[in-house]
């Protein structure tokens, strides 16, 4: 699959001034309850009712969705107000269901996004409509499993296609439900610069006071639409309860979100940015030059090391390292996560370059 323009002709169909929003509960709970939230959605910058109808739980035992009943529910409040609709589907029934219902957009889920298997099979129960599909990210943060499940589907004949944004699984705890990683829609947009790219703040949050803040930095990052979960009443959600805003939140968000161009024709803009951009060349080039530096001593390291037949990790002083870079990096406004991520790159290339002292004849 390769870039092509017609890949953002489905969104281009909408011809929005703003980003695409696709907004409602995270679950379908009543019939009262779809309907009045996209009543309230209605007349606002919100073009796609949203709402889970099978939930895939991470434990069993939770709320698991009404089923294909909340489809008719969609139904009536998409003739009722007008908005399109979208749900997930994650096996071939589900297609089949929301392909009855008149579902305009369908979503597949971080869960079945990671199985080459049920994407097939969803693509071959999509044959022949012209549906279009957004891929929620792989649980893991895995670019080629996300790109391989668009492939999939592209494949299987499937045009109109789009991209979700929900975040990463991580092992450690972050104040994130799910790591946004920005560098991995970073990299998908440089591959596929017109494949319609998502956000779904919601997930990436999993609590409401942070959402604001992620669909902005999303809006700087040339994201093409934002997925957010809204309920009439969060607090008693029957699913996510602590991560949904109501409708008037989020149209208030939509009032102060700041939508960025992408280049801007001033001269005097230009001027500055290239100056700015000669001496970003210029630090890079430093960068490099003190990394190179680095690894060099390192490779004298290893040599020692390797005469006295001593061990290339030495978790005590790796660990001063670390904790004497966070505070130096502090103190310059570098935050604890980039210096652990960058210091704990370098000390991996570190490590290899003295592997490779190591296991030299
Ligand atoms: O201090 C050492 O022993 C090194 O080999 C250097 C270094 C580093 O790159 O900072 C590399 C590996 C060790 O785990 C600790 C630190």
């Amino acid at each position: 699959m390769e870039n092509k323009k017609e890949l953002r002709n489905w969104l281009d169909e909408f011809n929005l001034d703003h980003p695409l929003v696709i907004a409602g509960p995270c679950s379908a709970e009543t019939e009262e309850q779809v309907v009045k939230i996209a009543k309230q959605l209605k007349d606002s910058d919100v073009s796609v009712l949203r709402a889970g109808i099978w939930k895939p739980r991470t434990r069993p035992g939770n709320f698991e969705g009404v089923g294909a009943l909340g489809l008719k529910w969609m139904k009536t409040a998409k003739e009722e107000t007008g908005l399109l609709t979208t749900t997930e589907v994650a096996n071939p029934n589900h297609v089949e269901l929301a392909l009855e219902n008149d579902v305009d957009i369908l979503w597949i889920g971080a869960r079945t996004t990671v199985s080459p298997f049920i994407i097939q099979e969803i693509a071959d129960a999509l044959k022949g409509t012209n549906k279009t599909v957004l891929v929620k990210n792989p649980v893991n943060p895995d670019l080629s499993l996300w790109l391989g499940a668009v492939e999939r589907l592209y494949t299987a004949d499937i045009k109109n296609l789009g991209v979700i944004h929900r975040g990463f699984s991580a092992y450690e705890k972050t104040k994130y439900r799910n790591n946004p990683e920005w560098q991995i829609p970073i990299d998908l947009q440089n591959r596929f610069p017109d494949l319609p790219l998502i956000l779904d703040p919601s997930h990436i949050a999993g609590r409401r006071d942070i959402i604001f803040d992620l669909c902005q930095t999303a809006l700087d990052l040339n994201y093409d639409g934002l997925m957010v979960e809204t309920h009439h009443d969060p607090d008693n959600a029957w699913s996510d309860a602590a991560q949904q805003i109501t409708p008037a939140t989020l149209i208030q968000f939509m009032k102060d979100l700041k939508i960025r161009k992408e280049i801007s024709e001033s001269v005097d803009f230009q001027n500055k940015l290239n100056n700015l951009r000669a001496q970003i060349d210029v630090a890079d080039n430093h960068l490099i030059d003190l990394l190179a530096k680095r690894m060099r001593i390192s490779d004298e390291i290893g040599k020692v090391k390797k005469d006295q037949n001593v061990s290339v990790l030495q978790t005590k002083r790796w660990n001063e390292i670390l904790g004497n870079m966070v505070l130096e990096g502090e103190q310059v406004g570098l935050s604890e996560e980039f210096i652990l991520r960058l210091f704990k790159a370098v000390h991996q290339e570190s490590i290899n370059h003295q592997e490779k002292v190591m296991k030299a004849k």
